[in-house]
């Protein structure tokens, strides 16, 4: 038994808790809404993020993130990129000691272009770092949760945080992969929730089958040119990380990037969506750090700059999607 602190109780922080404690580990959530940290405690539940699914009977989270911190030095962050220097910011604050940090979230900042796991060794203090990982592949909460076969990978420049995350987490419904190529597996995870974003827009337009196969086909492409420009195996987006994931969020009932493009391509606007869904949508931050990073790169994301139009300059939908099959033609 290991005793492992998870930070974010949202729908992934906590499914990952219940994995953990399945497991027969001595896990505690850190959360910063009390009203969820009481329900976790008392009820074994978390409706707002994981409605209807009581977990396992060992749940215990706290809002005292000394006390949290203070409980274990293997830490999982399953906070939104938008809140991830945040968190480490209030770590450096309250820790006392070093710790080990695997990340789940997908994402890429803005402006900077850095990946989470580059955040947080930028952010974290040497006095309280040992090294950083990403746990990334298809797997919504709500399925986890409800313990239905997972498989994701587990990406670290450290062999041991690598090999110590797969032991932990293995079991008999998740199952976990090592992968050596950190870069691949962080942008993988954060860039194909810009193609369930488009993928849900040509749903929610009433598009066909046909579209939503060339859209994750080609997305894929893009995925691929600009990961690799970033230092990426161009082999890990044929992976968990990569094409796994992309087939999950572009199908899945469970997809928050996908619902919120359904909502688009209804005709709902952004802000509509966003506030609709009540949960992270990270592909909409995503999709301007990857518009930005295409042409500070000179990388050719005609899917992205597609979206970021439609998200961003308020661009017709039709009119894009027309734009995107009047491109120049091409060879594959
Ligand atoms: N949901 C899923 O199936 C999967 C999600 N992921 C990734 O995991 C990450 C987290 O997503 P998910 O759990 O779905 O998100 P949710 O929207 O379900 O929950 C987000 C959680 O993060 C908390 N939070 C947000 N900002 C802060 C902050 N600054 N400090 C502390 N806590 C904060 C929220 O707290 P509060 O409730 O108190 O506001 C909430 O508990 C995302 O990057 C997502 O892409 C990856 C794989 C699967
Ligand atoms: O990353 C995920 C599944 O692997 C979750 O995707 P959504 O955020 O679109 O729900």
């Amino acid at each position: 038994m290991t005793t492992i602190t998870v930070l974010g109780t949202g729908s992934w922080g906590t499914a990952l808790a219940n994995v953990l404690l399945d497991n027969g580990h001595d896990v505690m959530m850190w959360g910063k809404t009390q009203q969820t940290v009481d329900e976790l405690n008392h009820s074994k539940t978390n409706q707002k993020y994981l409605p209807g699914i009581t977990l396992n009977e060992n749940m215990q989270a706290t809002s005292d993130l000394k006390k949290a911190l203070s409980f274990s030095d293997y830490l999982i962050m399953a906070v939104p990129t938008k809140g991830i220097r945040e968190v480490c910011q209030k770590i450096n604050r309250e820790a006392d000691s070093k710790k080990v940090i695997v990340h789940v979230s997908k994402g890429i900042e803005p402006q900077t272009f850095k990946r989470i796991s580059q955040m947080i060794e930028e952010e974290i203090h040497e006095d309280f770092f040992t090294g950083v990982g990403v746990l990334s592949g298809p797997s919504h909460a709500e399925e986890v949760a409800l313990r239905q076969p997972t498989t994701v990978a587990v990406a670290s420049d450290n062999e041991a945080i690598r090999t110590m995350t797969q032991d932990l987490f293995m079991s008999d419904y998740f199952r976990v992969y090592t992968n050596d190529d950190l870069i691949g597996v962080e942008i993988g995870g954060a860039l194909k929730n810009i193609i369930a974003l488009a993928v849900g827009i040509t749903d929610g337009l009433g598009h066909g089958d046909n579209a939503k196969a060339a859209l994750m086909t080609r997305g894929l492409a893009e995925i691929t040119r600009l990961g690799t420009k970033m230092g990426a195996d161009p082999m890990t987006f044929l992976g968990l990380a990569g094409i796994g994931d992309l087939i999950v969020t572009c199908t899945s009932v469970h997809s928050r990037n996908w619902k919120c493009g359904n909502m688009l391509g209804k005709g709902l606007s952004l802000e509509e969506a966003l506030s609709r869904m009540g949960m992270v949508v990270e592909g909409v931050r995503t999709t301007e750090a990857a518009f930005e990073m295409a042409q500070t790169y000179n990388v050719e994301m005609p899917i992205t700059e597609a979206l970021y139009g439609v998200l961003f300059n308020n661009e017709p939908l039709e009119t894009n999607v027309k734009t995107l099959m009047n491109r120049e033609k091409t060879n594959e």
